[in-house]
Formats: structure tokens, sequence, C-alpha cells
């Protein structure tokens, strides 16, 4: 079974005002409500790949009612932990550039984070378990490293898609998956350039330091897979982006969906970049058409 981790979900509240001025009063041409937060956009393009699995975090208030009852018309399956607090909304404006205003998060009760805690002792060796997004301020700093203990305790797998010192020290405990995008894999190793050379030898990093695959996704410009001792590349595809919003958890949910079929990273990937670009052409997360129609325009080559 897969599990995706979202400690801080979201209603994501995108609007769309094409000619946006800062300090003036701005009319929305359209508003739209989606559920977010990176391990819940997994779960939703795991269900697009009709893939089993189940979305698990805190959830609280009206907005976290909003989105269990947006989840359940989307089939997805969910084991949420109430919280007396009110899930965050975060704002994507889409204008000439798209902004994102992400809230801190609710309050999470030492009892609520303890409950949640208890749900891992039901991990069996061949489930994978996916952390994604930020921690709510309240959580202990070191929340992550103790979720990823419990699912090492229990020999299951995890992938996690965060930054900084959690993901240095998750690397040493082989996460099968980590990808970081090109600013985070800079700031990790304090690369003074971004260069495809500088790069492969971040990514071949992360594989040293213990990562069985990882992937660098470089936006518009395509993305790297370092695995099998060798890096690969996916070239862009050209299309028109709506919304960038979920594309890198799209890339994590493709790869995982394809990776538990056949255990091939390369093949893995290719539904990847097909989940990640299907979205970033979607004005929401990618529906399993739109992903097959990007699929066949996936090409891959080995670069090292
Ligand atoms: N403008 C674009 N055109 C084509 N493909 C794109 C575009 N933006 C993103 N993608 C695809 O999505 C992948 C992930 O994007 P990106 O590197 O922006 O991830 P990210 O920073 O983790 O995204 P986010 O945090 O917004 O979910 C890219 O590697 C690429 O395959
Ligand atoms: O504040 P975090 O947890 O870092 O990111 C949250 C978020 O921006 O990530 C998703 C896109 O990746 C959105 O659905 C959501 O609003």
């Amino acid at each position: 079974m897969i599990y995706t981790v979202t400690l801080n979900p979201s209603i994501d509240y995108v609007m769309a005002v094409p000619d946006y001025i800062s300090g003036a009063t701005n009319r929305a041409q359209t508003t739209n409500a989606y559920p977010g937060g990176k391990g819940i956009n997994v779960s939703r393009i795991l269900e697009a790949n009709h893939i089993n699995n189940q979305a698990w975090g805190f959830l609280g208030g009206y907005t976290g009612a909003f989105i269990a009852t947006t989840l359940q018309h989307l089939a997805i399956k969910t084991d949420f932990t109430p919280i007396q607090g009110t899930t965050r909304i975060n704002v994507k404006l889409k204008s000439r550039q798209e902004t994102e205003i992400n809230a801190l998060g609710p309050q999470i009760t030492d009892a609520e984070w303890q409950t949640f805690k208890q749900q891992f002792s039901q991990l069996q060796p061949a489930d994978t378990v996916v952390f994604s997004g930020s921690l709510p301020s309240t959580l202990p700093h070191d929340a992550y490293q103790q979720l990823i203990q419990l699912v090492v305790s229990k020999q299951a797998n995890f992938i996690i898609d965060t930054t900084g010192d959690d993901l240095k020290q998750a690397l040493a405990l082989h996460p099968l998956l980590v990808k970081p995008n090109r600013d985070e894999v800079q700031a990790l190793f304090e690369l003074t350039d971004i260069s495809l050379n500088s790069l492969k030898i971040a990514g071949q990093r992360l594989i040293a330091g213990g990562a069985q695959q990882a992937i660098i996704s470089l936006g518009g410009d395509g993305a790297l897979l370092f695995a099998n001792n060798h890096v690969y590349f996916a070239e862009p595809i050209a299309g028109d982006l709506q919304n960038s919003v979920g594309a890198g958890d799209s890339m994590i949910g493709g790869f995982l969906a394809q990776w538990t079929i056949e255990e091939d990273p390369v093949t893995a990937f290719k539904l990847g970049v097909a989940s990640a670009t299907a979205t970033a052409f979607s004005e929401d997360i990618a529906t399993q058409k739109k992903i097959r129609s990007v699929l066949d325009h996936v090409h891959i080559t080995e670069i090292g």
C-alpha cells in the first residue's frame, strides 16, 4: 500500500487576475478552490493512474471539511487525523506571473501529533510512504525525522520531497526517491553555478548520500534522473503552461505509479515527466487522459 503524508494540507484558492496591479483593488476574472498540499497532489496523480493509495495528515475546521468532501468525490482514500485547528488556505495568483502566498498552517496539539504517529504502527515492509510539504510551525522541528524512523523500523520504503536538513538527514536512510528542484539542490549543496555539469555532480551526491534514485526537476527546462549509476535527461516538452502548482508533486506521483507496476527507474521517470508536464498544461492536477496524451512526447536520453 502507498500512503501519502501531508502534514500541512491547504485549500488552494486560485485567482486569475490577468492585469493584476500591486497596491490597487483588483477584480478576479475567475476563482477556483482545490484540495491542496503536496502529498494530496501525489495521491491525486496516483489515483489518476489507478494506483491504490491512502492520504494521511491533519485536517480541521470548515476548510478541512471541504478538502475531505472533495477528495471523497475524487475517490481518493483518506485517513486524516482530525484537529481542533483550521486547515490553511493558500492563495495562488495567476497573472503575467504566478504568485503564491502559502499560509503558516494551524496549531497541532501534542495529543493530535501522538494520535497521528500511531497510524505508522500498521505499516508493512511492502508499503511506501511519501512525505512532502511544509510542517505546521507547532510540530516538532524533527517531525519528519521521527516519522521516517517509524517507517524504517517497519522496513517500509519512503520518498521524501523536502529541503535543507530534513532532506540531508533522510538521505542516509535510503529513500526510494528524492526530487529537489534546481533551486533546492543549489541551496542544499551551496552550488555557485547551476550548469549541467554542476547539477550532475549534485545529483551524484544525492545518490552517494544514500538515495536509491534522485530526480532534479528543472521546471520548463526538463528534468534529470540519477539511477542505475547513470544520468538521464528528459527534454522539456513545449506546450501551453496553465499552472505550475503541483507539477513537482505530479512528477513524484507518476514515478511512483509506474514503479509500483515495474521497478524500472527510467520507465517510472517517463510517467513522472508525463504527469508533471500534464499538470503544468492543466488548470488543476492532471487527469489520466491528459497524462496519456503527453506520454508519447516524453524523450529521455542517457547523458552520463
Ligand atoms: N513550463 C513548463 N513546461 C513544461 N513542463 C514543465 C513546466 N513546468 C514544469 N514542468 C514539468 O514539471 C516538472 C516539475 O516542475 P518543477 O521543476 O517546477 O517542480 P517543483 O519546483 O517541485 O514544482 P512545484 O513545487 O510547483 O510543484 C518539470 O521537471 C517538468 O517536467
Ligand atoms: O507550503 P508547502 O507545504 O511547502 O506547499 C504547499 C503547496 O504550495 O504545495 C502544493 C504544490 O506543490 C500546493 O498544493 C500547496 O498549496
